[in-house]
């Protein structure tokens, strides 16, 4: 479905290299140690960092240098990136329209959405007046509506406590499941690793190596990975 070619992602003088392809439908794990260049290699993903050399190809066309808009993906922030002064039906509606001049379809896809992560009585409520796993559930909601074939995660949530998180793991997995969407996941919690993921991507040295199958790879780490799992 993607595939990074030859890629060289640069932030400042940090250097990163991928040769990859990411499948239709599967779910990666991005582990590695501190620096490694987990966040850098997501961002180049979703197009925030342009790539220095190499390519970018989605379903075999090159998408190198397309906006991060215009490409077949959603990214979920740590922060949430919730708008405060915007309702919760209104922060999941943006990811269908920044304009918000929602159809009345489009309004009962947020609905619908709100619905599937149990925030339908909070629809007009301002984000401030939920709790930290409500707001993440806001973001996982406006996921949702955009229906992308590729989502990505950044460590999205880190600040839950583990009850709280694995409960969202749990409700990105059937999200990702019921959509069909390849899902790829930063994470420092390698115990998250076999939860979610059916493949690693392994950053470390200035490389994302190819992913591996979770099995195969925690089961017998190569030396960098054993260091890095402690
Ligand atoms: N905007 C930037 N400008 C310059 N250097 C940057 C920038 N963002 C990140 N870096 C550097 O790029 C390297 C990789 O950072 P990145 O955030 O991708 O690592 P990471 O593996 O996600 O780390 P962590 O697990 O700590 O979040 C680091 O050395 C970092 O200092």
């Amino acid at each position: 479905m993607l595939r990074l070619e030859d890629a060289l992602i640069a932030q400042g003088d940090f250097l990163l290299r991928a040769d990859l392809t990411l499948e239709a439908g599967r779910k990666y794990a991005v582990i590695g140690p501190s620096g490694a260049g987990k966040s850098t290699l997501l961002a180049a993903l979703c197009g925030f960092v342009p790539l220095t050399s190499g390519r970018m190809l989605f379903e075999g066309e090159d998408i190198t240098d397309a906006a991060p808009g215009a490409r077949a993906m959603t990214m979920l922030f740590q922060d949430n990136n919730l708008f405060p002064h915007l309702s919760v039906a209104q922060n999941v509606g943006l990811g269908m329209r920044p304009d918000l001049r929602l159809t009345a379809e489009q309004r009962q896809v947020v609905e619908t959405a709100l619905e599937r992560v149990e925030l339908a009585q909070f629809a007009g409520v301002k984000p401030g007046l939920l709790s930290g796993g409500q707001q993440s559930r806001v973001a996982l909601a406006r996921v949702l509506v955009q229906a992308q074939p590729l989502v990505l995660l950044d460590e999205p949530f880190a600040a839950l406590g583990p009850a709280l998180r694995n409960e969202m793991l749990d409700l990105v997995q059937e999200m990702v499941m019921q959509t069909g969407a390849a899902m790829v996941m930063v994470t420092h919690a390698p115990e998250d690793v076999r939860r979610i993921a059916d493949e690693v991507i392994f950053v470390e040295g200035g490389r994302a190596n190819s992913p591996r199958p979770v099995a195969d790879l925690m089961d017998n780490p190569p030396p960098e990975l054993r260091a890095y799992l402690g």
